[in-house]
């Protein structure tokens, strides 16, 4: 089966256990234009300019997971020896992992540098009737944090701006955020540094 025909099969699933459109487009990290096309693909449609990250294969594995989460450190170190962001006095107090995909990346590295870890559960994760972004109550809380915030992919960027606001409701200072893979080239959200080892562009 081909990758298209593993997402189109992937979609049809979601699709018969009762999730929405809206639901399937976070799920598998596509636009709804998208999502709309592999349920119908209607004669003649053509199929949209959309990319699809599938990372299981470092995903489901734990060492090469926590490689990953190491490349990822290492960069962000260097980008700070070359001030691309603000060095604060001791630059981050704890690592935020956006969940799902990024809280083992961020717990590897808030393990590794010996940094706190709190966990950002995103609105489209809330079950209740008003959606709202909250933090897990099992990890850190973010009050007078410096926090580092990392995830897997950027799409829209709509989660990490959503996070950024939550974070400093909470008393915490955002300092920059970190991804592996960045779908729009973006440099910032709401004047935190983006960076992404990653930057999956289109040139036509
Ligand atoms: O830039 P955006 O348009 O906001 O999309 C990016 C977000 O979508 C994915 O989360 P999702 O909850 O869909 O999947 P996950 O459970 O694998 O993290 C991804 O991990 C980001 O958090």
């Amino acid at each position: 089966m081909s990758a298209l025909e593993e997402l189109i099969t992937k979609a049809k699933a979601l699709q018969a256990d009762g999730h929405t459109p809206g639901q399937i487009s976070d799920e598998l990290g596509l636009s709804m234009e998208t999502v709309t096309w592999l349920l119908t693909q209607q004669k003649g449609m053509e199929a949209p300019k959309d990319v699809h990250i599938d990372w299981t294969e470092v995903g489901s594995h734990g060492m090469l997971l926590s490689d990953m989460a190491m490349i990822m450190l290492k960069r962000f170190l260097y980008l700070t020896e070359e001030g691309a962001i603000r060095p604060t006095d001791d630059t981050v107090d704890t690592v935020v992992g956006i969940a799902s995909s990024g809280v083992p990346l961020a717990t590897l590295i808030a393990a590794e540098e010996g940094l706190k870890l709190a966990v950002y559960l995103p609105a489209k994760h809330s079950v209740s009737e008003t959606p709202t972004g909250s933090l897990s109550g099992t990890f850190s809380t973010v009050a007078g944090q410096r926090c580092l915030i990392i995830d897997d992919v950027v799409t829209t960027g709509t989660t990490l701006a959503e996070a950024i606001r939550f974070l400093r409701r909470h008393g915490a200072t955002p300092v920059a955020i970190w991804s592996l893979f960045d779908k729009q080239g973006i440099r910032e959200v709401d004047g935190v540094p983006i960076r992404s080892l990653f930057t999956i562009s289109r040139l036509g």
